[in-house]
């Protein structure tokens, strides 16, 4: 059975489109700009308007709770949103984020998010998304304002949950980054599926 499924899936701007996503499988995704991957993401979420049908673990979207489905399939925009004065007041009472694991002390949940750099930002916004124990990960350029130091934290961090079995859906415009991290790639053209390639190194 799939962790995540997805049939006929259709929004103003994608679809319609199948896509299975499996326990601790990495689909990478790529495209052109525009082609719509971020639109995929947040329809998989249910951030949007859609038709066609969406299930976890075999559970239709339609019978969870959208802000439980929220939880289970998380979602790492591409410029996350930060809205509490202290980096801490974002993540989750009583939960022990990946924060050394991505390169970041624990000093920082005590700064406004506005001091920290991008790449802080970005990390912060992963930590805080895996605090929350999703089943499913959809990222968006994860790694888009990283040094490479800091992108292989990302990378390793993704992986062991993935390990666990979390299944990932990451969008990347860096083939090679995809190359390293997805178990197969799809390729997103005017909102369809153009090609999903067998299993990568
Ligand atoms: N609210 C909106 N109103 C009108 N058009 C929109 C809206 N949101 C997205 N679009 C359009 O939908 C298309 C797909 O956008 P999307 O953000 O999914 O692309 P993408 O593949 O993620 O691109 P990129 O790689 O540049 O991030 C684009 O042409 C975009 O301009």
């Amino acid at each position: 059975m799939a962790r995540l499924n997805a049939r006929g899936l259709t929004t103003a701007r994608i679809g319609p489109l199948e896509l299975a996503l499996a326990i601790g499988e990495c689909i990478g995704l790529a495209g052109p700009s525009g082609s719509g991957k971020t639109q995929l993401l947040r329809a998989l979420a249910d951030l949007d308007a859609r038709q066609g049908a969406l299930a976890l673990d075999g559970v239709p979207a339609d019978d969870v709770e959208p802000t439980e489905w929220r939880r289970r399939v998380g979602l790492l925009p591409a410029e996350p949103v930060w809205w509490a004065e202290t980096v801490g007041a974002h993540f989750p009472l009583d939960t022990d984020p990946p924060l050394a694991a991505l390169g970041l002390n624990r000093a920082i949940l005590q700064r406004a998010p506005s001091t920290c750099s991008t790449g802080e930002r970005q990390r912060l916004a992963l930590a805080r998304l895996l605090a929350r124990d999703p089943q499913v990960l959809l990222l968006d350029e994860p790694t888009a304002n990283l040094d490479a130091a800091s992108a292989g934290r990302v990378v390793e961090c993704i992986r062991e949950r993935r390990d666990t079995g979390v299944a990932v859906l990451w969008v990347a415009h860096d083939e090679a980054e995809l190359g390293r991290v997805a178990d197969r790639r799809l390729t997103l053209v005017d909102g369809r599926v153009e090609t999903g390639e067998a299993a990568w190194s």
